[in-house]
């Protein structure tokens, strides 16, 4: 039988103390909670911030006002410090763990996500943690995810996980920013994504902690869209990730949504980065956003940036909105060339599809609600 897979991250505010340095007992808490939920039989991938935390407490630095250089320094000397803790503290229960460092750049090559899974489901199989972070050291604006909330969402679809927990100092999303809002209330369940949740979750509250209640939402969603429930809550809980596996009401709860796209088209709508645009009439707009079908040359009207064949790239609407993602059959340049063959009247031959319809996902919500109601 297959096991149940958890992704857990846990958050710098809730693993540093109030000087920012990286608190042993909150780390053994976490690897305890671990523990108790391996042992109900199942498989948990930890993504863990605090390198930088950690750097910057071993270093004596001070928090505030780093530069990117010495972040990723910092960083540097904080990631063996946090793996050391952890191998310390699991292996009290007998567990071995496994650091896995990625970059943006390892999840938008189809190759590299391959391989990566492959490697996380072999740790997991054979009874190891695996513990991954950022590979901060190394990672230059282009290739950074940024934060750990989206590459917690990333990990949960490269192992299909059946729960993606987000664990922080706040016990879920609220109506609005708990510390600055004495009235903000729970929200226990999302099961629609309205305007109004991305009004309600505002940045990060605490010095260490990066991109705050917005960074969680977003992977959320990522989650759900891959069929994937998601939970925030509070690290401190007793037995929450028990507590999730249950799927007990221990924070915000985001449902999943019924119609779960192809595992290839997922990584296509999270894990690649475009690298330019088609500009779509209204006619090819419509083909693709309510009868799901194929691009052809005849609906592009126009071409943005510079790529090859086979890369991913936006599909726009004439306003500018994007509203797909897919990848191209032509490169750039042959598409200009056809274009301008086309504007000058020229007999314009395509035999196949510029973007086929199986490497072609919707990004755009209105779009999605279209064709999965099949308006
Ligand atoms: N609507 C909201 N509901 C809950 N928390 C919010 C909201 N908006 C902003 N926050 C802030 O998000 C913080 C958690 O995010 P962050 O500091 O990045 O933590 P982590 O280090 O766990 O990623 C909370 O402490 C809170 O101050
Ligand atoms: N990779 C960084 C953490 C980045 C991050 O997202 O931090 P957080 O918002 O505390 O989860 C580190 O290990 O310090």
């Amino acid at each position: 039988m297959r096991a149940a897979k958890m992704v857990v991250k846990i958050g710098s505010s809730s693993l540093t103390d109030a000087s920012g340095k990286v608190d042993e007992h909150r780390l053994a808490r976490l690897v305890g909670e671990v523990h108790r939920v391996r042992e109900a039989g199942w498989q948990v991938v930890l993504v863990s911030s605090g390198a930088v935390a950690a750097g910057v407490g071993r270093l004596g630095w001070r928090r505030a006002h780093l530069t990117m250089p010495e972040k990723q320094a910092a960083a540097a000397v904080g990631q063996g410090l946090l793996i050391g803790m952890y191998e310390t503290v699991f292996a009290r229960f007998g567990v071995p763990v496994g650091q896995v460092l990625l970059s943006r750049a390892d999840i938008q090559s189809r190759r590299r996500f391959i391989h990566i899974r492959n490697t996380l489901t072999t740790l997991l199989a054979r009874g190891v943690v695996p513990i991954v972070n950022e590979n901060d050291t190394v990672a230059v604006e282009e290739i950074r995810f940024g934060d750990n909330d989206t590459l917690a969402a990333l990990v949960a679809l490269v192992v299909e996980a059946d729960r993606l927990v987000l664990l922080t100092d706040t016990d879920g999303l609220y109506t609005a920013d708990p510390r600055t809002h004495a009235d903000a209330r729970r929200i226990d369940h999302v099961r629609e994504w309205t305007p109004d949740l991305e009004r309600m979750a505002g940045g990060s509250g605490s010095a260490v902690g990066t991109g705050g209640m917005r960074t969680k939402l977003a992977a959320a969603r990522i989650a759900v869209e891959a069929g994937i429930p998601a939970l925030v809550a509070a690290s401190g809980a007793e037995d929450i990730l028990l507590r999730a596996a249950r799927g007990e009401p221990v924070g915000t709860w985001f449902h999943p949504q019924p119609s779960r796209l192809p595992a290839k088209k997922l990584w296509m709508a999270h894990g690649t980065k475009v690298e330019g645009a088609l500009i779509l009439d209204d006619g090819a707009v419509r083909a693709i956003t309510e009868q799901a079908a194929s691009l052809l040359f005849p609906g592009v009207a126009a071409v943005e940036g510079e790529f090859r064949e086979g890369a991913v790239v936006a599909c726009k609407t004439m306003e500018g909105r994007v509203i797909a993602k897919g990848m191209v059959h032509l490169s750039s340049g042959d598409l200009r060339v056809l274009l301008e063959r086309r504007a000058a009247g020229r007999p314009v031959h395509v035999d196949h599809e510029v973007v086929h319809r199986d490497q072609l996902v919707l990004t755009d919500a209105d779009a999605v609600a279209k064709v999965t109601t099949g308006h």
